[in-house]
């Protein structure tokens, strides 16, 4: 298929009654595929205290939400709403796979004219999805070269749901690896079952060519992605919907203070406003799709790294592995999170309170099994008992009775400070090692998903290569300035009174009364 120009975008849009404002474009930029350009002559706005312009104004009804893929696939006859129904009766599809199944239908190739008519012809988005970009599009393998218009820039690696299983290994050990395994594993699952449900409504056609009736699991991976690096969540009363808007999907990211634009949800509409003072003639719009999101999770939705130099900040969201008391009161292993922010580190760990105590100190949890469900956890604080009280409420709890306790609060906090010690140099440990990384055992099945682990070419084999370095190399220097911040927690701990007093008390028990509280081994050293 050409290509497109993708000015022709701005005509589909204008059918479509999507307000444009008379200067902007759409085109290539240099390193991120397609994106939205202000082509006036004037600075849009260039006064600080003047209103902002709206650029782009997309009306609801054109949104791709779930409820507006169903309103539209109504007046499709029965094959789109066959491929809307959960394959289990009693479920509704949600809106994700909604989304995605519209994706899916409206961009495979078939070669049924009659399926042709129904997915293209009388589709009013098919204009508009002959744009979604695609990383497939760069492989040699000419039925993948079918699946879509445009390819990703050249100088972007293709995103990590794309990477083999070699690549998705070296990933090990950075914060990457764990969602990036689980995102695979599911999309796995997910395909097996969604893709006989698709031979099902496509076999009944007439007419219907093998290509018709088979859905490859690329082209699954590829809409997954679509959707997730342009989908937008669209609080709605008091309802959380998500959609993609068109146009205003083609705006590429920036740190914080480059950006010029943003997102305004109305009543009727999603606007793309311009931010007062920021854009001058020829500028691309660009806004963020996240401030406070890390290298990893950028790239694990979007596909690319963000310049955190430039944006003055990194954070590492790490989910912690522990199948005792976390998981019991989270009912999942919590994430750990740590910030470097124009050179200061904090971290967000407050579930190590529920670490940081032990029997000895009056806190218990307890657990009764159900038949059906998750079980029924108790928190017993000195006696006090909280019945199903879970997660952050509990570790209020824990912070209201022991926070206040000025002969505990200085040893807690040492004990969290050397759990997370030994945490994170673990995780700096797992980021070093050089070998040839392994997969965890509830992975194993990924080496199975790909049979070509060469495929792609050598300078996107590079690229992901690169990539996934940078990451480590991130990640291993945010441990380390937390290390050294923990380090002179631990120094000025180590002086507390309190923290003195309760190292001579137990010093002075007899042997084997302190096994429960190991950490602070530790600390008596450092005195
Ligand atoms: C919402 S779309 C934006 C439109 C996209 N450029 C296109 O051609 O369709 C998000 C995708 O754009 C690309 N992108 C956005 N910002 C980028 C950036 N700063 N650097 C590299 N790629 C970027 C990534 O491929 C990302 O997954």
């Amino acid at each position: 298929m050409a290509l497109s120009d993708p000015s022709l975008l701005l005509s589909w849009a204008k059918l479509q009654d999507i307000d444009i404002h008379k200067s902007i474009q759409i085109k290539s930029t240099p390193q991120a595929g397609l994106g939205i350009f202000y082509s006036g002559s004037d600075p849009l706005v260039t006064s600080e205290d003047e209103e902002p312009s709206t650029l782009m104004s997309v009306p609801k009804k054109v949104i791709l939400t779930a409820e507006n893929i169903r309103t539209f696939a109504l007046s499709y006859g029965t094959t789109l709403q066959e491929l809307l129904k959960s394959g289990d009766e009693e479920e509704t599809l949600s809106q994700r796979a909604t989304i995605l199944r519209f994706l899916l239908f409206s961009l495979h190739q078939f070669e049924a004219p009659k399926l042709q008519k129904i997915a293209r012809a009388s589709n009013c988005y098919a204009a508009y999805l002959d744009f979604m970009p695609s990383p497939l599009s760069r492989q040699s393998d000419d039925a993948q070269k079918l699946l879509t218009a445009l390819s990703l820039s050249d100088s972007l690696p293709p995103p990590p749901t794309f990477w083999t299983p070699g690549q998705i290994s070296k990933t090990v050990g950075t914060s990457l690896y764990s969602p990036l395994a689980a995102k695979v594993r599911l999309l796995s699952s997910e395909f097996e079952q969604f893709s006989s449900q698709w031979q099902d409504v496509f076999e009944k056609i007439d007419g219907a060519c093998e290509n018709d009736v088979e859905i490859s699991f690329e082209e699954y991976v590829r809409a997954d992605w679509l959707v997730a690096s342009r989908l937008m969540e669209l609080p709605m009363g008091d309802e959380l919907n998500i959609g993609i808007i068109p146009l205003i999907d083609f705006a590429n990211h920036s740190t914080p203070c480059h950006i010029n634009a943003q997102y305004e949800i109305t009543d009727d509409a999603v606007k793309l406003v311009s931010l007062p003072g920021r854009v001058a003639p020829d500028d691309e719009l660009l806004i963020s799709y996240g401030p406070s999101k890390g290298s990893s999770e950028i790239l694990f939705t979007y596909g690319f790294l963000i310049d955190s130099e430039d944006a003055g900040r990194e954070s590492v969201k790490m989910r912690v592995r522990d199948g005792g008391v976390l998981q019991l009161v989270y009912g999942r292993p919590p994430v750990a999170e740590f910030v470097v922010s124009d050179g200061e580190v904090t971290w967000e760990c407050e579930f190590l309170w529920l670490l940081c105590v032990t029997e000895e100190d009056g806190f218990e949890v307890s657990v009764a099994q159900q038949v059906e469900g998750p079980p029924d956890v108790d928190i017993s604080i000195r006696g006090r008992m909280l019945s199903g009280v879970r997660g952050q409420e509990a570790v209020e709890a824990m912070k209201e009775e022991y926070g206040n306790d000025g002969k505990m609060r200085d040893v807690l906090e040492l004990r969290r400070v050397l759990i997370l010690e030994r945490w994170v140099s673990g995780w700096m440990e797992d980021l070093a090692r050089a070998e040839i990384r392994e997969f965890d055992e509830e992975d194993q099945h990924i080496t199975e998903l790909a049979e070509d682990d060469t495929k792609g070419g050598g300078t996107e084999k590079d690229m992901v290569d690169g990539v996934i370095e940078t990451l480590r190399q991130r990640e291993e220097r945010v441990y380390l300035l937390v290390l050294q911040e923990l380090e002179k927690s631990k120094q000025k701990l180590a002086k507390s009174e309190a923290v003195m007093a309760y190292l001579a008390a137990q010093n002075e028990e007899p042997e084997g009364e302190d096994e429960q509280t190991p950490e602070l081994t530790e600390a008596d050293e450092l005195r």
